[in-house]
This record gives structure tokens, C-alpha cells and sequence, in this order.
């Protein structure tokens, strides 16, 4: 039995409100919160539940199709890094293959002006309900996440618009996670243990297994609560912060129970160069980094197709972007 976090909790319905002062307040609760813990809930009037719901129907149905269904919209056919993400697609370095099957949806940029690694057109599945089921609950929680922007804009004290021009088309990457009934998997971690490399995460599960490392070490669980999402710190948020916010290491243990759930990873515009925004303690110093280029980097670094695609000499990397786990990343209190 492992311990349980207790992180704080941060509702977010005033930022809804035409009225400075009532965003202001959640931004100064917002701020407070992620000094203390890279980790949080956020409750909030705007969130709508039937968006929830149907995007986890439209999950569920999509995986219980049998693979070579699932295979036909594979990642490795499309141009956004949108699609199917078969379990053993997506490693780390050093580490065991963990037990998940996704999928990725991305942003849905259809325009050939301003495409990118990460932008272009969505492959979405022929399921019928599919699109329908998961595009809505995209595009809700994009306009909440450019709410958070706001927030954080002002915690850190700019302008609250500061980020809203850097927002016109963020590769923000929504994941279907489909965690299979696994009892026999005793040596295969869900997801190993990772920070996220984005600005912030918004994340809804179906069950337990999230675990966020403590000022120890120790490996403590992070409950799911129905009311809420749980939101962290990412790589790029905490260098944007200076290290005011640090970005915690997390992992999904093994589940022996099937589990679904839904990151939202949110960051800025494809040419967006993510540096310290605020002084800082000097503790750390975080150089600057072209954040769609370091997503693409990362990506390419730990996707079996891209690695390919590399292998065929299809595919060239920059050598001087920082390798994965340089950015960001710093262990922090998680409770
Ligand atoms: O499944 C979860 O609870 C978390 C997944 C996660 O950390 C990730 O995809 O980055
Ligand atoms: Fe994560």
C-alpha cells in the first residue's frame, strides 16, 4: 500500500468571469498552488461533464476493435502524428515496453501554409462517432487551457493576454490511453516515469495508478477524484517560470485492472521560443528552447516509426537540441 498524495485544489470557474478581479483571484490561487506542488486538481464550472462521457464511450468502443481495425489509422501513416499507437510503439530509452495502447490526436490543421512536423490534418479512424466523440472534448478543453494561459500570464506577472498571440495553432496533443486488464503484468510499469514536456497537463482517468515522486523519493499515489481533473507542471512551463514551477516526475504503476485515460498536453505556437519570462533564484538556468522543434525532437526520439523513418534517412534530426530529460525536469515536492 502506497501513500496517498494530497495535492491542493484549485477551482478554476472564476476564470469564466468578464469580471479582472475574479480572474485575478484564481490566478493568485493558481500561482499559490503551483509553487507549492507541480501537481494539482482543478474543479470548474466551465468544465462540461457530457463532453467527458462521451469522449470515454468513444473510447472505449474504439479499442475493443480488433487491431488490424486500429492499425488502419496507425501513427506512422499520418502527417500531424495523429493515430493509432500500438502497445510497444513508444519507448523511452532504457526503459521496459510499457503496457498502453493510444490514441493520438493532435491539432486538426488542415491549411498547407504553416504546416509543421506536428501540424497538418488529423488522421481520425473510420469508426462512425469517432471524430464526433473526441473533437468536441479537443476543442472544450483547448479554450479552458487558453484560460489557464491567462491565469498563469498574470501569476507570473504579465499581461494576461501575454500568451494569446502565441496560441493561434499550439500542437496541444489530446491521448486516448487504453490501459489493458493486465494480472500477470508484474514487471511492466503502465507508463515509466516521465515529466511532461509541454507547458501544462490536463488529465481525466477512469481509475487509479498515477503515482508523482515525493521530496524522498517514495513513489505516492495520486487519487482520481469525480469532480475534478488533475492538472501538472510541465518542462516548459517550468522554464517559462524560471523554476517557480517545477515540472514532477510521474509514472503509471501497474494496473492490474483495465484503465482509460485522457491527457491534455498543452503548449504554445510551433515557433514559440520557450525561455524564463520572470528572474529567477539563479538555482537553475534554462536556456532557451524552439518548443515545437523540442516536441518534435522528443517525439522522434522515442516513436518506433519515427525512429524508422530516421533509420531510411527520410527523417533529420537537429544534433544540437538538448536530448530527452534536458529541459525542464527538476524533482520536486509532490505533496
Ligand atoms: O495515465 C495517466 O494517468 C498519466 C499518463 C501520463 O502521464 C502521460 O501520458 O504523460
Ligand atoms: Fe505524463
Amino acid at each position: 500500500m502506497t501513500d496517498a498524495a494530497t495535492l491542493p485544489v484549485v477551482d478554476i470557474s472564476g476564470l469564466a468571469s468578464a469580471d479582472a478581479a475574479e480572474r485575478r483571484a484564481v490566478a493568485a490561487a493558481l500561482d499559490r498552488a503551483c509553487v507549492r506542488s507541480g501537481f494539482l486538481y482543478v474543479t470548474g464550472a466551465q468544465f462540461d461533464r457530457a463532453l467527458f462521457n462521451r469522449l470515454l464511450a468513444t473510447a472505449r468502443a474504439y479499442f475493443a476493435q480488433d487491431s488490424a481495425a486500429k492499425m488502419a489509422s496507425y501513427i506512422g501513416r499520418s502527417a500531424n502524428h495523429s493515430g493509432y499507437v500500438p502497445v510497444g510503439e513508444e519507448r523511452f530509452a532504457g526503459s521496459p515496453v510499457d503496457l498502453k495502447e493510444a490514441f493520438d490526436v493532435n491539432n486538426d490543421y488542415p491549411h498547407d501554409d504553416g504546416r509543421r512536423p506536428l501540424l497538418g490534418p488529423n488522421l481520425w479512424p473510420a469508426m462512425p462517432g469517432f471524430r464526433d466523440g473526441v473533437l468536441p472534448y479537443y476543442r472544450h478543453l483547448s479554450a479552458i487551457g487558453a484560460q489557464l494561459f491567462g491565469a498563469f500570464a498574470t501569476a507570473l506577472g504579465l499581461a494576461e493576454d501575454h500568451f494569446a498571440p502565441h496560441l493561434r495553432h499550439p500542437p496541444n496533443q489530446l491521448r486516448l490511453i487504453h490501459y489493458p486488464h493486465a494480472p500477470e503484468a508484474d514487471d511492466r510499469p503502465g507508463i515509466g516515469a516521465h515529466t511532461d514536456y509541454e507547458c501544462f497537463t490536463l488529465l481525466f482517468a477512469t481509475g487509479p495508478g498515477l503515482q508523482v515522486i515525493a521530496p524522498d523519493g517514495r513513489w505516492i499515489d495520486v487519487p482520481q477524484r469525480p469532480d475534478a481533473m488533475v492538472m501538472n507542471i510541465g518542462d516548459m512551463m517550468e522554464t517559462l517560470s524560471n523554476g517557480r514551477y517545477t515540472a514532477t516526475t510521474h509514472r503509471v504503476r501497474k494496473v492490474p485492472d483495465e484503465r482509460y485515460s485522457f491527457p491534455l498536453f498543452f503548449t504554445l505556437d510551433y515557433d514559440y521560443v520557450v525561455a524564463p519570462l520572470i528572474p529567477g533564484d539563479g538555482t537553475r538556468v534554462y536556456p532557451p528552447v524552439a518548443s515545437g522543434a523540442h516536441l518534435f525532437h522528443q517525439t522522434a526520439q522515442t516513436f518506433a516509426y519515427l525512429k524508422e523513418r530516421r533509420a531510411r534517412g527520410e527523417l533529420v534530426l537537429d544534433d544540437a537540441m538538448p536530448p530527452p530529460g534536458s529541459f525542464g525536469r527538476r524533482e520536486a515536492a509532490a505533496a
